[in-house]
């Protein structure tokens, strides 16, 4: 069950792109040892929400709170401070560096050798050793091997496996089985489950209603930048939250989910 306090706590959040409103007064609390299906269609607000966490986009007005302190600066530094990872489709790793760099992307460890610091390989390889085989990478996958040899799923793998090992509280999950065949959407989704389940709080956007009904314990769907749903699973349907969106918010009958 979750904790009671909320880890992240967003209150009457507004901003704008100029003359565009792109949130308008949303408030939402996220409590660790949740998994949140953040949904709606395109251009809705999820990504600029979200890039309001990680420190990127600073709101027009409004608060956000993170364990219990309002946040005041908005900045990815602090974020990252605040142990927020993004794990994205598209970015956070580099092909052409090993699977053991990647993990260590700018928090690479250094070991002195008459006071002339050096990248500490050993620890580098021993630790994604460990963490890529938890996390479910082929025996022939070695640390050494670049990045850019890993499929869609393996490469989310090291970025979970990262997320967790560096201690993160949030693991936000921007489309993260984007282009997956079925057993590395499968793959991805189980290791979404077990950072739930070793209380982190887990954020994950979607357009899949249906995929993420099966995951989250709760839905928040945003629509033309206002949350216009925020519902636990257990008290919808996946049929009835896409009529939420399908109906832009308006008053859908509810029923237990089965
Ligand atoms: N930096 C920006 N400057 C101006 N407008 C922006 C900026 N970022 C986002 N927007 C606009 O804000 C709205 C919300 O965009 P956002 O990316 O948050 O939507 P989304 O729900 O994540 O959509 P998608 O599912 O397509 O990624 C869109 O109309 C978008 O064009």
């Amino acid at each position: 069950m979750p904790d009671k306090t909320p880890l992240i706590q967003v209150k009457n959040l507004d901003l704008y792109f100029g003359a565009f409103h792109a949130l308008k007064n949303v408030s939402v609390d996220f409590h660790s040892g949740e998994l949140v299906g953040l949904v709606g269609d395109n251009g809705a607000g999820k990504t600029t929400l979200i890039r309001v966490l990680c420190g990127i986009h600073k709101p027009t007005s409004g608060e956000v709170w993170f364990d219990g302190r309002q946040v005041k600066e908005f900045h990815p530094k602090l974020a990252i401070d605040n142990g927020i990872e993004t794990i994205q489709q598209s970015v956070g790793l580099c092909d052409n560096l090993s699977i053991a760099r990647n993990f260590y992307l700018g928090r690479e460890p250094v070991r002195r050798i008459m006071g002339i610091p050096f990248l500490d390989m050993g620890k580098m390889r021993d630790l994604s050793t460990k963490v890529i085989r938890e996390f479910g990478l082929r025996d022939n996958v070695s640390a050494d091997d670049e990045v850019e040899r890993l499929s869609g799923g393996e490469r989310q793998s090291v970025k979970i496996g990262r997320a967790v090992e560096f201690k993160n509280r949030v693991v936000i999950m921007d489309e993260p089985t984007n282009h997956l065949s079925v057993r590395e959407r499968e793959h991805v989704n189980e290791l979404a489950l077990q950072l739930k389940e070793q209380g982190l709080l887990v954020i994950y956007i979607t357009h899949d209603i249906f995929q993420v009904h099966k995951l989250a314990n709760r839905i928040v769907i945003m629509e033309n930048g206002e949350k216009i749903e925020d519902a636990l699973t257990s008290s919808m349907t996946a049929d009835q939250l896409e009529e939420v969106i399908r109906q832009g918010g308006r008053k859908v009958e509810k029923r237990e989910a089965v």
